[in-house]
């Protein structure tokens, strides 16, 4: 069986000192990508998490990663080999997904792409963690039980890592961050679909900048 490398968990942990918040994005049109990024970016949020969910979404990753150099960026809904291929083709940074097949952890392993695979109970951890995954998203983190669940898992667990997304806003954004056990939390709400179908940059800049400060950042 493949394990994660050092190194790889390493780089990890270091990409993952650039922010405690992830915007999650859902692109429909990738000519929103870049003015997107770039106003993320100027909000103080480096960190992106691309998901593949759209037809849009592969193209955007490519166009943010060529003209934002300052945005480090993570292909999100990665749920097969191929989509794992196709964020190292893309150039990614960093790779995540809700879930954790043992095909998708094998590959991941063997591949040289910090990879952050997605659990929500125990067993799933116990299986990402056969692999040498050590940091790992916990989705759908409030309806799979929210910050009572995680200071849970921190009992039997208390050397992983956790990325929560799924129901998290800026309301408890503080709160998630608190737990020990918590580098970073991710989410939508950074990049509300209304503002994209709008174009409206500056509210996605204004919002970063307050959820930055109301994590005392
Ligand atoms: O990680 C991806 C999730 O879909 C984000 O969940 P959210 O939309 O509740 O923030
Ligand atoms: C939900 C999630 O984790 C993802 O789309 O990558």
């Amino acid at each position: 069986m493949n394990t994660v490398s050092s190194n790889r968990s390493r780089e990890l942990d270091r990409l993952l000192t650039f922010g405690k918040l992830v915007p999650v994005i859902t692109i429909e049109r990738a000519e929103h990508a870049v003015p997107l990024a770039r106003a993320l970016v100027s909000g103080g949020l480096r960190l992106l998490e691309i998901t593949l969910r759209t037809a849009a979404g592969a193209d955007s990753a490519s166009r943010i990663i060529a003209e934002v150099p300052e945005a480090i960026v993570g292909i999100g809904t990665v749920l097969t080999r191929d989509d794992l291929k196709r964020a190292v083709d893309l150039g990614a940074k960093y790779a995540l997904s809700p879930g954790a097949t043992p095909t998708l952890l094998e590959a991941a392993a063997r591949g040289e792409l910090p990879f952050i695979p997605g659990i929500a109970t125990s067993s799933e951890l116990m299986v990402g963690l056969s692999f040498g995954f050590d940091t790992f998203k916990f989705f759908p983190a409030v309806p799979a039980g929210g910050i009572p669940a995680l200071k849970a898992l921190g009992g039997p667990f208390p050397q992983v890592k956790f990325c929560p997304t799924g129901g998290i806003s800026e309301d408890n954004a503080r709160d998630w961050l608190a737990l020990p056990n918590v580098v970073a939390i991710g989410g939508s709400w950074l990049a509300p679909e209304g503002d994209l179908n709008a174009g409206n940059w500056s509210a996605l800049t204004e919002r970063a900048k307050r959820a930055l400060a109301r994590i005392g950042q």
